[in-house]
């Protein structure tokens, strides 16, 4: 019988976005799956691709699939169906999602020529009773392979181990008693960590009724999501941990998704130290070989956890029990390339498709999923007290119009001032915290009003200090500081707002004293610093650990008693209808770094504007009263949850033919909603993008806004064709965001 295959070949663009059907020769016959990597034809060229579909009969003519790669499935059935869920869900080519899913880059199995024995222990050991003491240096060769005959040396590490030389390695080989041998190595991203073996805590009385209706969730083997809402140290990872001990026992697997920040050394620790050599870890810091050989090692099912980042939510299981998402609030895990996926959607549909439970953990969950436990989607499990009933720290709120009008011109309270003074001579640790990074945020002419920007996004420079320099945080240009203005060529440039690199620097104005560090994207570029800069600060040796968000989340440093936050209005202004929802999760979570171990912790917290509720709230810790405000207000407003949002983005460098295309798409759409008797939807725009230029592409927006998504979906992918069909302007990028997160 003859055998053909779907293929979806590896090529991003529109005309492709369906299987091609080729024939399977008879060589290959027996290496044809789903989900293996193929070479088809593909007009004149040779190209990858991936089986999707294997087909009995066609009644066409088709070519010869030329090659089927058979080290790897690199996608089963279950992840396919996700994959094709994806692409429709987030309107994206299918071959996107399906690379989103299987390991990137070019992967190679990494080998070396390594030294074995080339006889058995036992005749080696003969062998070395034979030589009798001649030759000393290649009798002791010899005797540290008898030893080790498990260690994978070249012939350099051997001749080093034993202190020789490698004639005396080769002289072994040619009298036959060792050989070369290719082995392959494999990657262990976790080789330098060491981690304490820990036995699961005996839980609080909160935590055992958790861990019971996890339990019950997980018997019950059909999907569900749990959102496990406990306040900052209530201890979500031990019931994670124990959640964890439950799958296990059931003989399934488990993904932990962290945010890639979270993912330290330290979070990891705590998996591997009650799991061991069970965890693998996958995250965007490791190499593409490192990743890879994670990857088989979870494919080969050597392992049955794993804690990584957003795209974790695709390791290749095949009998999943639980997927944990931590910090599941994190903006982090949506994807903001093609395919723009949120992590949390797609962990609930695999969940679906493998009969998994779902385990959302936060301090300050996301509007959406508060509002599912409401309507019964998910169910509701929550930690309301600290571990050892341990208080949340006292919340103090400082309006910085009246410090000013009181005559203090530093950007630290007088109160903020007392704290640290008040730590250092305690010997308490502080955490000061402030969303910008660089020295100031903008430097303007003051003759003629001149703001340095960007000449390729439309954005102000930030200035920073060692080096001095300009620098755009979109597309990362960089220009010399300006002597003069480049507009009037007055000398007066002077630096407004203030950045991390400034707290930092006048802090040590302040407390010449005290040790103090800073952790930003800037200081943590080198591989290995931001775990540095963390570590010491857990050592006691930082006095003050100044940073950006990359401080906020999920650390756990008993001996910090004070927080304070610089501003916090400057999520507050973005022109989001997110604004305040970010501005509540990221004060709760910054507080919840103190007060953690035996001694009581203290948050000051700054702002401009301190009678806003997401500040007023936050000071309470009062999550609900937060939530049922935002709720009714995004009710009124028609934001989600209670409607769905698709943002399409045009972008171009020459901004009249982005407006075009603009005004194309908005008349197309506006046609077919009246075709469609769209009344529940609503279409905003075209406008200019908040964020104007970026990389010197102009960007318009258009905004669908409406209760139904497969019928936004519809209208999208319809409106879309039509303009492709229409347009002469091809060049103009179009870009979809299906429930964008970010507005911008
Ligand atoms: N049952 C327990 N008995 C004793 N100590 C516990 C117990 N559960 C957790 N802890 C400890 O309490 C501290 C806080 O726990 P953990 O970091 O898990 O909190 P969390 O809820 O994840 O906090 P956050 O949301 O702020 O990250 C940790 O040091 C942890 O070891
Ligand atoms: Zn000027
Ligand atoms: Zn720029």
């Amino acid at each position: 019988m003859c055998k053909y295959v779907a293929v979806m070949v590896d090529l991003p663009v529109e005309q492709v976005d369906k299987p091609f059907t080729y024939k399977v020769p008879d060589r290959l016959k027996k290496d044809v799956e789903i989900g293996r990597r193929v070479i088809v034809p593909f007009g004149r060229r040779k190209i990858e691709g991936y089986i999707i579909d294997i087909v009995e009969e066609v009644d066409f003519d088709t070519k010869d699939v030329i090659n089927i790669f058979t080290s790897f499935q690199f996608f089963n059935q279950e992840l396919l169906d996700l994959a094709k869920w994806i692409s429709e869900y987030y309107q994206c080519y299918l071959i996107s999602a399906l690379k989103a899913i299987v390991p990137s880059g070019k992967n190679k199995i990494k080998t070396k020529r390594v030294i074995k024995l080339a006889q058995s222990i036992a005749q080696s050991k003969e062998i070395i009773n034979e030589m009798n003491g001649r030759a000393y240096k290649q009798i002791e060769v010899l005797s540290y392979l008898v030893e080790n005959p498990n260690l994978l040396l070249t012939s350099t590490e051997l001749a080093q181990k034993v202190d020789t030389t490698p004639s005396t390695i080769r002289a072994l080989v040619d009298k036959g008693f060792i050989l070369y041998q290719v082995e392959e190595v494999r990657r262990n991203p976790c080789s330098h960590l060491n981690f304490k073996t820990t036995k699961a805590l005996s839980p609080t009385e909160d935590q055992q009724i958790a861990i019971k209706e996890i339990s019950n969730s997980l018997a019950e083997e059909e999907s569900s999501t749990i959102l496990l809402k406990g306040v900052t140290g209530s201890g979500k990872t031990e019931v994670y941990l124990q959640a964890i001990a439950k799958v296990l026992e059931a003989g399934k697997e488990t993904i932990v998704l962290v945010p890639e920040i979270s993912l330290t050394p330290q979070t990891i620790s705590r998996f591997k130290g009650r799991f061991g050599n069970q965890v693998a870890v996958l995250h965007s810091q490791l190499s593409t070989g490192e990743r890879f050989d994670e990857w088989r090692r979870i494919k080969e099912c050597n392992v049955k956890i794993v804690v990584g980042a957003r795209s974790a939510v695709f390791a290749p299981f095949n009998n999943l029990g639980l997927i944990i998402i931590d910090e599941e609030h994190e903006s982090s895990y949506k994807q903001d390339d093609h395919p723009k996926y949120h992590a949390r959607e797609v962990a609930i549909k695999r969940a679906e498709l493998s009969d998994a439970v779902v385990l959302l953990g936060t301090a300050t969950p996301s509007l959406e999923s508060y509002h599912r436990t409401q309507i019964g989607e998910y169910k509701l499990i929550e930690l309301p007290k600290r571990v050892d009933d341990r208080p949340l720290p006292e919340v103090e709120i400082i309006d910085l119009r009246e410090e000013l009008k009181s005559g203090n011109k530093t950007m630290f309270s007088e109160l903020l001032q007392e704290e640290l003074k008040d730590r250092l001579a305690k010997g308490e640790q502080s955490m000061i915290f402030l969303n910008r990074r660089g020295f100031s945020t903008f430097v303007q002419c003051r003759e003629c009003g001149h703001v340095m920007e960007c000449n390729d996004c439309d954005v102000s420079l930030t200035y920073h200090a060692n080096p001095t320099i300009l620098q755009c945080h979109y597309c990362d240009y960089k220009e010399d500081v300006p002597n003069t203005c480049p507009n009037c060529g007055s000398i007066y440039i002077k630096y407004f707002g203030v950045g991390t690199q400034k707290v930092e620097e006048s802090l040590k104005e302040l407390y010449p004293e005290a040790t103090i560090a800073r952790m930003d994207v800037d200081t943590t570029r080198r591989k290995g610093a931001y775990q540095q800069i963390l570590s010491s600060f857990k050592q006691g040796e930082i006095d003050i650990l100044v940073g950006t968000q990359m401080i906020a989340k999920g650390h756990d440093f008993a001996n910090v008693t004070l927080v304070g936050v610089i501003t916090a209005d400057t999520a507050l202004n973005l022109p989001d209808f997110r604004a305040g929802e970010r501005t509540f999760q990221l004060l709760t979570q910054v507080a919840g770094r103190t007060g953690r171990g035996d001694k009581e912790g203290k948050v000051i917290i700054q702002s401009y504007t301190p009678e806003h509720y997401s500040i007023q709230l936050a000071q309470e810790h009062d999550y609900k009263s937060f939530y049922q405000l935002e709720i009714g207000t995004r009710e009124i407003a028609l934001y989600p949850p209670f409607t769905h949002l698709i943002n399409i983005t045009m972008s171009n460098e020459d901004e009249d033919k982005v407006i075009k295309v603009s005004n194309q798409l908005g008349e197309i759409l506006s046609a077919e909603m009246n075709k469609i008797d769209g009344e529940d939807i609503m279409l905003l725009g075209p406008v200019q993008a908040p964020l104007a230029k970026v990389r010197g592409q102009y960007r318009w927006q258009l905004l669908l806004k409406g209760k139904d998504l497969s019928q936004l979906r519809l209208l999208t992918s319809q409106a879309l064709t039509e303009l492709k069909d229409l347009s002469t302007l091809k060049s103009v990028r179009v870009s979809v965001d299906v429930d964008p997160l970010g507005m911008l």
